[in-house]
């Protein structure tokens, strides 16, 4: 049995999933595979035996990827998987932005005793609000969630103004034509009536909006931040609300400095917290981790490069390894030399890794027992996996 651990609270589907595909969870501290949500793996000693570390979900600043990428470890994401939940409760932000829900509850509630009718009538006035529709919405980051609430806050007669250096041709083609396209962060921040955050946490993206931007945001304008904590500089953000720049700061990410600020509202870290949004994410993470470990096809990797190739010979060998000249040639001189036919080599790169798929039908098991030490002396392998074909 293969064994896998898990984190966090991952949804009965993708567990199912795994049980009925012949895996065991939790049942060892050398398990093939980790499988998780938040939990923050950086403290954490990941077992030599582990080959991938799954992420139900899309951001994946909890994983120490780069140290998992030396020692041939893949680390996948589910992207997509929980964006309508994280839309959705962007969407419920920008209401509370722009009318006081969460007050006129409160005061509803003291109203009880009485005339309650007489009281909430004459006391409303102090609830009222505004529309999102007319203002201008600011979407930081058009990728899978970005992208939706961009398209959703159209259907809300906003307009919207979003800014991705970054986007993929698959995410592009997502977005509503009318959405207009800045060219630098500045463009969002300067026109928009409420600026909302959809990007990752990564180095570049530490205080991503700091004093500097806050400072060149529209007087009275609104700030959401259903991305990360350390995306947006909070103490910043407190200063821009004291000094009555920014009207209301909302995000999903509990800050000790932002309790009990009148103009702040958290949530926590609800974004993806759907039955949903659990049950799908789960799902793509149980069968990601399933294909990699049986077939060494990778889909959705965040480390190494993506290879999905039908498995149609007895065996393959996967290799890890460095992206650096003459590796391809090494390889495949490899399996020439030891008379071994390949059927199909798959390569790919991205960045410092690579990742070739050799596929062989005639493999003795003193082939195999001997090309597992030897492909990984090659310098700049990192890891060798072979699998079979249970259905050849
Ligand atoms: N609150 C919650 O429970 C959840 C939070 N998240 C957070 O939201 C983030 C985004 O999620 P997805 O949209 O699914 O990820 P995604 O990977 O589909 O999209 C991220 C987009 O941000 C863009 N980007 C990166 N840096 C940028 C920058 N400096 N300026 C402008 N654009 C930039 C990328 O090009 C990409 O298109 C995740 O990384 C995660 O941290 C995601 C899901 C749930
Ligand atoms: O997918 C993400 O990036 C999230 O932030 C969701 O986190 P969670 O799985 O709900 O702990």
């Amino acid at each position: 049995m293969t064994n896998i651990k898990t984190y966090n609270a991952i949804s009965a589907k993708g567990l199912n999933y795994l049980t009925t595909h012949g895996y065991e969870i939790d049942t060892t501290e050398e398990p093939k595979a980790i499988l998780l949500r938040s939990q923050n793996l950086h403290q954490e000693t990941i077992a030599d035996s582990v080959r991938a570390v799954v992420r139900a979900g899309a951001g994946f600043n909890n994983i120490p990827v780069d140290e998992l990428s030396k020692r041939g470890i893949v680390v996948f994401n589910t992207p997509g998987g929980n964006a309508n939940a994280v839309k959705e409760l962007t969407i419920a932000s920008l209401i509370l932005a722009a009318r006081p829900v969460v007050g006129a509850i409160g005061f509803a509630n003291e109203t009880r005793g009485g005339d309650v009718s007489l009281r909430t009538e004459v006391n409303k006035g102090g609830y009222r609000g505004t529309e999102l529709a007319g203002k201008t919405l600011g979407v930081i980051g058009l990728g899978n969630v970005g992208s939706k609430v961009a398209n959703t806050a159209l259907a809300l007669d906003m307009d919207v103004i979003g800014y991705d250096p970054g986007l993929n041709a698959n995410t592009a083609w997502r977005i509503d034509r009318h959405i207009a396209h800045a060219k630098s962060v500045d463009e969002v921040l300067q026109q928009s009536d409420y600026v909302t955050v959809h990007i990752p946490l990564t180095e570049k993206n530490k205080f991503f909006i700091a004093a500097d931007s806050l400072s060149k945001m529209k007087p009275g304008a609104a700030l959401l931040n259903m991305s990360r904590g350390g995306i947006v500089d909070d103490l910043a953000a407190k200063a821009a609300l004291d000094q009555d720049k920014l009207r209301v700061y909302i995000t999903d990410f509990a800050d000790e400095a932002l309790f009990d600020h009148p103009k702040v509202i958290i949530t926590p870290h609800i974004g993806g917290s759907t039955v949903e949004a659990e049950d799908t994410s789960a799902l793509m993470a149980a069968r990601q981790l399933d294909t990699y470990l049986t077939t060494g096809n990778i889909v959705n990797s965040v480390n190494y490069p993506d290879i999905n190739e039908p498995f149609v010979t007895k065996y393959r060998v996967g290799i890890i390894h460095e992206n650096v000249p003459n590796m391809i040639s090494q390889i495949s001189k490899f399996f020439g030399d030891n008379g071994i036919n390949i059927e199909q080599l798959s390569n790919r790169a991205v960045g410092a890794y690579a990742y070739t798929l050799v596929a062989i039908n005639d493999f003795t098991d003193e082939q195999q027992a001997y090309v597992k030490t030897a492909l990984d002396e090659i310098p700049h392998v990192i890891l060798t996996r072979r699998y079979l074909n249970e259905d050849y």
